[in-house]
């Protein structure tokens, strides 16, 4: 997968360099390319932003860089290309678009500052390729880096090659028909603080594990997420 992340503030992506994706960009299972969006400005001061017509407060992305700039993405690659666009009102961002965009062969994340890009960019873009704006979440971030850095993880993680044991991504919270959230995990040492393990974990009766695990995920679940738990179904697996 090609990713290109689009950003005046492209410092912002050195830690992706690390962990897991650095490793799948080493291993070259992700082609990361990360762009300063002030190359495509042609002023003494590198402008991105002006006043935004109809008044009102903040300032908005001019859409000139961004044009070029998309221009730029398509003459660096034949392959096709979808958009992501971090924006407090997108789509929310979950697992099941995790997996979504984790089929795609390139991603371009478009990073806004300031109040947003100017709309004739999405538009522009939404007419010549596929595009997809993204929530993080309800609340406001000042611009689209640290939406990027989430979603790169969580979509890179789900490549193949990229985690050790595939399995274990069937097995997690908000994965496709797994809506339970994680039971609780321990290690060594057996007691720490006074706190022993549960002895059931230490008990190799692997039936009974599984089964503690089960109860505990859906206690929790229905504690913090009663939402993620279907009351007919009750155990919130199955879609
Ligand atoms: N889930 C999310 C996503 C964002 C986000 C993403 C991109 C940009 C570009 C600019 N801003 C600031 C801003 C503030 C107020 C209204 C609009 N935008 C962003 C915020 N915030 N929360």
């Amino acid at each position: 997968m090609r990713l290109d992340l689009i950003s005046i503030f492209p410092d912002y992506f050195s830690p992706l360099q690390l962990s897991l994706v650095g490793k799948a960009i080493t291993a070259g299972l992700v082609d990361l390319n990360v762009h300063d969006l002030r190359q495509w400005t042609h002023d003494r001061h590198h402008t991105t932003d002006d006043t935004p017509y109809g008044g009102g407060a903040g300032m908005v992305m001019k859409p000139e860089p961004w044009g070029e700039a998309f221009d730029a993405m398509e003459e660096q690659s034949a392959l096709p290309l979808t958009v992501v666009v971090p924006t407090p009102a997108g789509r929310p961002f979950d697992q099941a678009l995790a997996y979504e965009l984790a089929e795609r062969q390139r991603l371009v994340f478009a990073c806004g500052r300031y109040e947003g890009i100017d709309q004739r960019v999405i538009d522009h873009c939404s007419e010549k390729y596929e595009l997809i704006e993204v929530s993080l979440g309800d609340y406001v971030l000042n611009g689209g880096e640290v939406a990027v850095l989430a979603i790169v993880e969580a979509v890179v993680r789900l490549l193949p090659g990229v985690i050790g044991n595939p399995a274990s991504l069937d097995e997690e919270s908000h994965a496709p028909g797994h809506r339970l959230l994680e039971y609780p995990n321990y290690t060594k040492p057996p007691v720490w603080r006074d706190r022993a393990v549960p002895e059931i974990l230490l008990s190799g009766n692997h039936a009974a594990i599984a089964n503690w695990r089960r109860e505990r995920a859906l206690e929790r679940t229905r504690e913090r997420r009663p939402d993620l738990v279907d009351d007919d179904i009750g155990n919130g697996f199955g879609a």
